[in-house]
């Protein structure tokens, strides 16, 4: 099978784009398979900056093309936070359990109509031999008032999707790719990842 690197520690991640990339007949191999020490520090303010960052990194240290991905929750009750700082929102162990925690307490008194939000993700390819690039894919939703559903990771337990009448974390790993943030960037970067890999 063919082999796809993505510069990532996340697992629940990687399982994300394994059941995206897989069916394109991929394989995903993370950080934890080619640089298990690699550690880089997300120092942009943008979600482009952060992906290009950690792609560019692992691309130069392979000698090899790379992608990454940057993600996160806009919240608009909170001005777009916790926004690049999803992941450390509670703190820098990186609790998802932490981070929902305070999310819901941050919107206790936000009502219904107000808990509106969305899922980012911006992917970057890099490699030694082309200029890098980005492409970004949203998901709108909203907040729920508590934690449903056991699959996913992050915040899909509390984040509701109204096109499926379901929190994300309700939907198996082939549903949430069909509607996901991380899905629809996928969907542009396909015609030109066939060209590069
Ligand atoms: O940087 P890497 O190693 O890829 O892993 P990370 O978890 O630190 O990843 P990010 O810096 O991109 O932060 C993304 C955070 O946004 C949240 N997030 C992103 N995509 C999500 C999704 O599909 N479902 C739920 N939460 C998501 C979740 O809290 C992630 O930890
Ligand atoms: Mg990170």
């Amino acid at each position: 099978m063919k082999k796809i690197i993505i510069a990532t520690k996340n697992k629940g991640k990687a399982k994300d784009f394994e059941a995206l990339f897989n069916p394109l007949g991929y394989e995903v191999l993370t950080l934890h398979d080619v640089a298990e020490d690699m550690d880089v520090e997300e120092t942009g303010t943008t979600f482009e900056e952060n992906a290009l960052l950690k792609a560019t990194a692992l691309a130069e240290h392979l000698q090899s093309i790379v992608i990454a991905d940057d993600s996160g929750l806009e919240v608009d009750a909170l001005d777009g936070r916790p926004g690049i700082y999803s992941a450390r929102y509670a703190g820098e162990e990186k609790s998802d359990e932490a981070n929902i925690t305070k999310l819901l307490e941050e919107l206790r008194d936000t009502k219904e109509s107000e808990r509106t939000a969305r899922f980012v993700c911006v992917i970057a390819v890099a490699s030694p031999t082309m200029e890098p690039f980005t492409v970004r894919g949203t998901c709108e939703g909203a907040i729920a008032q508590e934690r449903k559903g056991n699959n996913g990771f992050g915040y899909d337990p509390v984040f509701f999707v109204p096109s499926e009448n379901k929190m994300m974390a309700e939907l198996s790993a082939e549903e949430k790719g069909a509607i996901s943030h991380r899905g629809n960037a996928i969907k542009q970067l396909q015609s030109k990842l066939t060209a590069l890999l």
